[in-house]
């Protein structure tokens, strides 16, 4: 543009300098190249987070140097967000510990052991060797001091967690103690991390790829995935599907950040650039719920070529997930053992969904059937016992010890007797551990790593007012809020952006039962450890339609219900409930939009 062009515009009203999209958004995008600098100190990709992430297990000053996030990322680098991966590692991971010494060499050689080993038809949950138990218990304990950098914590995770889950569940039923060889380690570890000591989506999706050539880069059909339980195509493609939803994260990422810029201003201009940003975000997120659509169809990613068997998915890999109560050896402070009680990985760990739902308003927080907004203390008691039939083994009760009673009982017992197959469904069915009156939204976040977590109570506390700080930063209003004040120039692309979590949520309920609950109705294969499980629950089924004809059939629906419990019926309820809560989220013709506008 020459100058005497410039003189002819027409006068733009000044504009505070950091009104600045912070990364360019689309290929056409006109604005200059981002510089960090120009990000306002409460930004929330330029904020430190005001207390780092489990700062109380951070003992070893050479992590707080060593171990730092990559800064070189220009986003959100104190919360391990990259701007180019999102919540994936700006580079590929550490694909190997070997040659790091103190005991490191050792679990890798474990770890490609078992996977030789595990790599059988039919799969091998309960049925690897004593000679590789024990060579695990036999191991030298690892020590820490090496790992001076995050993607090394990182890949010592993924080894432990891992190396533990092919232990607990090589044998059937379970075990129950994971071994201080194992144990020490991995709890120091995940206490660098903010993780649980148990493995996670970041163990088997965020961190766990390589390039297949480096110099495509990041990319769809450019990634690996490199470990596995099984070796299968199937697993490998189970970790691929939320791998490439991850790979949408920068961009979701990029338009969220745009759109809390302007939500700062939200003047004309910016109202119409939120809108346009919520569109690209609702066509974002249909990418996802495509992946999802074609995985439930058979085949996704580039040239439609994954493909998850959801019969190999139930039986032969998902058992490899479990969590559970575990005594942890060598771990108290005196070297005792402690009992910790944890889920397995699950992709309601993905801080990308999460960051989704805070920035477009879906609550998940508990409320009383019939009361969408009600959040009272009866409304959450209410709502943690529908979560409490859907997760047994969520909350601390009684139950849990019964469990683990059993557990033991069981397996001292012939393992294939039904007293161990019921003991070690109960057992499975103990997911998630922690605050009893969290949501389970709430608990997953404790799974995420710990600067993810940060990063999602730092994105929350953008619209919440610190009580102890209430001058300390500007509150800035809600999207939804923002939408509701101005329902014209905002409300459809509002609704586009929350219609497309809904469509998400529709279609992941689709993948849940055809991958579990149409699964759990069938019969695994006769010479695999869960036939005997799933004989005692045929049986007690049976017994049920029995007393059906005894009782009645309203009692006998009842009895019905206690079978099926989290094979199918509280698992598809829970997932509904989660979509209904994004439906709430809608605004449509919101009767007191109007009235919050004038508030
Ligand atoms: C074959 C693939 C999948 C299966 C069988 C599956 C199954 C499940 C199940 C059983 C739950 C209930 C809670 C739990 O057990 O952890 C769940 C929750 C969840 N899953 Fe998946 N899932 C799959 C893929 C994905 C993918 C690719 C994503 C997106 C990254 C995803 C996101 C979520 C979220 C966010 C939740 C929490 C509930 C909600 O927000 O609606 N899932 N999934």
């Amino acid at each position: 543009m020459t100058s005497q062009q410039q003189q002819q515009q027409p006068a733009s009203p000044p504009r505070p300098s950091h009104r600045r999209v912070p990364f360019p958004i689309c290929e056409d995008d006109s604005l200059a190249p981002f510089n960090p600098a120009q990000l306002p100190s409460d930004h929330f990709l330029a904020q430190r987070p005001v207390t780092p992430p489990r700062p109380d297990s951070v003992i070893d000053p050479v992590w707080v140097d060593g171990a730092r996030p990559d800064t070189s990322s220009l986003a959100a680098a104190d919360y391990d967000v990259s701007v180019h991966t999102g919540f994936l590692p700006p580079e590929e991971p550490v694909q190997s510990l070997r040659g790091a010494g103190c005991g490191w060499d050792a679990l890798e050689d474990r770890l490609e052991e078992v996977e030789r080993e595990a790599a059988v038809p039919g799969g091998a949950v309960g049925r690897l060797s004593e000679r590789w138990m024990r060579s695990v218990r036999e191991l030298p304990h690892a020590s820490v001091e090496p790992l001076t950098t995050l993607p090394l914590l990182r890949r010592a995770h993924v080894v432990l967690a891992h190396l533990t889950h092919f232990y607990m569940h090589g044998t059937f039923p379970s075990q129950t103690v994971v071994p201080a060889s194992l144990a020490v380690p991995l709890v120091e570890v995940s206490d660098r991390l903010g993780l649980p000591p148990i493995l996670t989506y970041a163990d088997t999706v965020l961190w766990v790829w390589r390039l297949t050539d480096q110099a495509r880069g990041l990319r769809a059909d450019n990634v690996e995935i490199t470990t596995t339980f099984t070796q299968t195509p199937s697993e490998r493609a189970f970790f691929l599907l939320s791998l490439f939803c991850e790979l949408h994260g920068p961009a979701i990422l990029r338009l969220m950040s745009a759109t809390l810029d302007e939500v700062f201003f939200a003047d004309r201009t910016a109202l119409t650039r939120i809108a346009r940003y919520l569109e690209s975000i609702a066509r974002l997120v249909d990418e996802l719920t495509a992946l999802m659509a074609g995985a439930t169809r058979g085949g996704f990613g580039p040239d439609q070529r994954e493909r998850i068997v959801p019969e190999v998915f139930y039986w032969e890999i998902r058992p490899w997930f479990n969590g559970g109560k575990w005594t942890y050896e060598g771990v108290g402070p005196n070297g005792e053992g402690k009992e910790m009680e944890w889920g397995g990985p699950s992709a309601g760990q993905s801080s990308l969904v999460h960051a989704l739902d805070l920035f477009l308003g879906v609550d998940h927080m508990p409320r009383a059937h019939g009361h969408p907004h009600g959040h009272g203390k009866g409304a959450r008691v209410a709502a943690d016992k529908v979560e409490k039939a859907a997760f047994p083994g969520t909350f601390h009760d009684e139950h849990d010890k019964d469990t683990a009673a059993a557990v033991r009982a069981a397996a001292a017992a012939d393992s294939s007797s039904s007293a161990a197959a019921s003991a070690a469904a109960k057992a499975s069915a103990s997911l998630h551990k922690a605050p009893s009156d969290a949501t389970f939204m709430q608990r997953m976040s404790h799974y995420m790593p710990g600067h993810h977590r940060a990063f999602l109570s730092h994105l929350e506390s953008l619209h919440s007012p610190n009580p102890a700080a209430p001058h300390a930063a500007p509150v800035l209003p809600s999207l939804r809020k923002l939408a509701r004040r101005h329902p014209h120039e905002l409300g459809p692309a509002y609704d586009a952006a929350v219609g497309a979590m809904r469509r998400f949520r529709d279609a992941h309920m689709r993948l849940a039962t055809v991958f579990i609950v149409q699964q759990a109705r069938r019969e695994p294969a006769r010479g695999s450890v869960h036939w005997a499980e799933w004989e005692a629950r045929r049986v007690a089924k049976e017994r049920a339609e029995e007393e059906r004809r005894r009782l009645g059939e309203g009692a006998a629906e009842r009895e019905r219900e206690k079978v099926v419990g989290t094979g199918g019926t509280d698992l598809v309820s829970f997932l509904k409930r989660c979509r209904d809560r994004t439906v709430e989220a809608l605004l449509g013709d919101d009767s007191d939009a109007q009235a919050q506008a004038q508030a």
